[in-house]
């Protein structure tokens, strides 16, 4: 391990800020999400990684164009679990979270896309809900709660998120993160190096999917674009709002109440 990696491994406190962007659905920009350290990591454990077949779709030399899914022509690779800075970053997002369900989360996935290519209108909350093959939660049925979608960079034009049925940027809002679409309608933002976009996919009193969450990744003009997702689950059983703890080591003494 290089000098820098060992720094990664301590799991350091990253500090961001944040601006709600939309209430139903709950969408929150977080910048400074991220540390370039821990990108330059992400981007070397992806190459590792890909020597492996499972992760061959993303960091393949050839550049040969995947379809993984008839509307997607950009490529994605999951990232080992057990990696530590993986399991650092999936903490960070879980913090985040508080008072929402809040136990687990997939493994972190990059995706990349080359010019030209695009992620088409989707939702990432399941149809039909996922059993878990992780360690710690195996068997149990869960769907995607909270979507961490952090741009990692790349110097790409284009390739904004683009989410058609939630209200867009003001005019006056910043232009380095936020676009307007042409015929003004929907949430436009743009992929800045280390800010990420959290949403909320389902409905909180009963758990499915919400509609309005449709999105997409609009094709990149030059450059490449990388981003990471990093999902939350919801297990059936579980209440979506808790309050639960937010760290584990976090202890409340209940006070007697004031009245
Ligand atoms: O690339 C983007 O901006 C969005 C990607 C996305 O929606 C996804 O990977 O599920
Ligand atoms: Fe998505």
């Amino acid at each position: 391990l290089k000098p820098e990696e060992i720094n990664l491994l301590s799991c350091e406190e990253k500090k961001y800020s944040t601006e709600i962007l939309s209430i139903d659905p709950l969408i929150i920009y977080i910048n400074d999400f991220i540390f370039d350290k821990e990108i330059d990591y992400l981007m070397k454990l992806g190459k590792r990684v890909s020597v492996y077949k499972a992760f061959k779709k993303l960091f393949d030399n050839d550049q040969v164009r995947t379809v993984d899914k008839p509307y997607r022509s950009s490529s994605s690779a999951f990232l080992p679990y057990e990696d530590p800075v993986c399991q650092c970053i999936g903490k960070r997002a879980l913090d985040f979270l508080g008072f929402v369900e809040h136990k687990a989360h997939e493994r972190l996935q990059l995706v990349r896309y080359y010019p030209g290519q695009e992620y088409n209108l989707h939702s990432d909350w399941l149809y039909n809900p996922k059993v878990s093959r992780s360690p710690g939660d195996e068997g149990q049925e869960y769907n995607r709660l909270g979507s961490f979608f952090t741009y990692i960079g790349g110097n790409s034009t284009g390739g904004e998120t683009y989410f058609p049925f939630v209200n867009g940027a003001s005019l006056t809002a910043d232009p380095t993160k936020y676009a307007i679409s042409s015929n003004g309608q929907g949430l436009l933002v743009k992929p800045v190096k280390g800010s990420a976009l959290f949403w909320m996919n389902l409905h909180p009193n009963n758990g499915t999917g919400n509609d309005k969450t449709f999105h997409s990744g609009l094709p990149v003009h030059s450059g490449v674009k990388y981003g990471m997702n990093l999902w939350t689950k919801h297990y059936k059983s579980t209440p979506i709002l808790g309050p639960y703890e937010s760290k584990e080591d976090r202890k409340f003494e209940p006070e007697e109440a004031h009245v």
